[in-house]
């Protein structure tokens, strides 16, 4: 099918690529020059393992980029995959999605046939129905129902395995109002239907909606609970890993998302907990389990420059950071649990060495007055303590580089760091 997707982000790029691999014809639209120019010379726009290899093969012919917005004429479904942001107040920011709807829609007024629309961006419910859809039949002058459809089709892959998880997904969800939407949604997942059999759960626009920030609520809220246990289990000098490692085994509990350490960050729980926080006030609801799951992630950066600080004064000390993304695999460091840590540690008047494998250029932006290393060893070299915030896997397999530090103190917020009695080693887990 002839496909159109409006964003080309982390999500907007891996699923016109993937849907590309799966014998789509897609045309991925964005403001950015930049952005489109590198899809169609063959490049990828953002670090994410596969993602090359598949914008290498497809881009310029079968994934094609553009910023014209018309080029949509030329497609059967637009997926709209554009940021939908936290206002201040941790609100639902839609601006972006809505001017993206508004474009869209100008450019469907003059389309003679029917078009489907799917929204891919986490929105809170109602915002599909009564906001999107409306700016569509505003603009483009059409009757939905009749001349255009609009769907919503959450999406639920990781940043670091994007390309994997779009491929072999547990489950897809096709949130639509007609048989024909539904109809259209499943013939173009159909190739991946066939290939990874994911579960398809065919629903209501609004459940569509919820079920996102259901998904994301619900593991970052998991992964607080596995922090708080965590934090009591090394009060008590409890192994947490051992912990979780066996209440894993309870398949109503499950293995994954059981690691504690300094927290979640990254573009969506922070983000989406806020605003389901923000929706369910808006309605007169408290929501306390929520709320709470936030100010656990909240405290666990400052946990981990506490720890820090048992060992060693900050003032005027060399600290090195072993990690900026938010994650392995990624170069995002939106809400990364680095950047409180570099807050923290300026305010105490610390100097910082950071490295990360990836991540570094994009955190430059944000702190252009912090020192980066190129390598891990060259942070730790005579630095008076070190921090592990992301668990990269090359962070793991570091041993006797630790012995370059003028002060071997090194606090694990990750636990990824094997001990060995030439370091002074503490973790947020005991
Ligand atoms: N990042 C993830 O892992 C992930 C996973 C699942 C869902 N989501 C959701 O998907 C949505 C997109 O997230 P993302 O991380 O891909 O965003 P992103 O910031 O990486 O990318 C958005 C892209 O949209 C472009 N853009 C902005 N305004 C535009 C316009 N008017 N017209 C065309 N292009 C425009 C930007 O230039 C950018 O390239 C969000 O709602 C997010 O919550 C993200
Ligand atoms: O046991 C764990 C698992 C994760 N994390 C942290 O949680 C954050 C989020 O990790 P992950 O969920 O793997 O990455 P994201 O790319 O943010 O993916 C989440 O957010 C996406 C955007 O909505 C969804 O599509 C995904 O399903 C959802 O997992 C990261 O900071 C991780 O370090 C932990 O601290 N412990």
């Amino acid at each position: 099918m002839k496909l159109s997707i409006i964003g080309s982000g982390y999500v907007g790029t891996t699923v016109a690529a993937c849907f590309a691999k799966l014998g789509h014809s897609v045309t991925n639209i964005d403001i950015d020059e930049e952005i489109v120019k590198q899809i169609n010379s063959g490049t990828a726009p953002i670090h994410e393992p596969g993602l090359d290899d598949l914008v290498a093969e497809y881009g310029g012919n079968q994934l094609r980029a553009t910023t014209v917005y018309s080029a949509i004429q030329d497609t059967d479904t637009t997926f709209l995959a554009l940021p939908t942001p936290s206002r201040e107040d941790g609100s639902i920011d839609t601006s972006i999605i809505e001017a993206g709807a508004r474009s869209l829609g100008e450019t469907l007024g003059t389309k003679d046939d029917y078009h489907l629309v799917v929204v891919k961006s986490t929105v809170i419910p109602g915002t599909t129905e009564d906001v999107l859809a409306s700016i569509i039949e505003e603009t483009s002058g059409k009757t939905r129902g009749k001349h255009f459809d609009i769907a919503m089709n959450p999406e639920f892959l990781r940043e670091g395995s994007a390309v994997k998880d779009f491929l072999n997904p547990d489950k897809v969800v096709f949130g639509a109002e007609t048989k024909r939407a539904n109809e259209q949604l499943t013939e173009i997942f159909d190739p991946l239907v066939a290939k990874s059999n994911p579960a398809v759960v065919e629903t209501g626009i609004r459940e569509a909606e919820m079920i996102k920030y259901a998904n994301n609520t619900f593991l970052a809220t998991k992964v607080s609970l596995v922090n708080e246990l965590g934090n009591i289990c090394k009060e008590y000098e409890v192994d947490a890993y051992e912990v979780m490692n066996a209440i894993g085994l309870d398949e109503r509990i499950g293995e994954r998302f059981l690691r504690s350490g300094v927290g979640w960050g990254g573009s969506c729980f922070p983000k989406d907990t806020a605003a389901l926080v923000s929706a369910a006030r808006d309605k007169g609801y408290e929501p306390s389990l929520v709320e709470a799951a936030i100010e656990v992630n909240d405290k666990q950066p400052k946990r981990l420059l506490e720890l820090l600080e048992s060992h060693i004064a900050l003032p005027d000390k060399r600290i090195a950071i072993l990690g900026l993304a938010f994650k392995p695999g990624t170069d995002d460091i939106r809400n990364s649990r680095s950047i409180p840590i570099i807050e923290g540690l300026q305010n105490k008047g610390a100097q910082i060495v950071a490295y990360d494998p990836v991540a570094a250029e994009n955190m430059r932006e944000q702190f252009p007055n912090i020192e980066y290393a190129d390598t891990a060893l060259m942070a730790l070299r005579g630095a008076d303590g070190a921090l592990v915030v992301t668990d990269w896997d090359e962070f793991s397999a570091l041993d006797d580089e630790f012995e370059q530090m003028r002060n071997p103190v090194v606090v694990d917020g990750r636990r990824i760091i094997t001990h060995n009695d030439n370091i002074t080693y503490d973790g947020l887990t005991w």
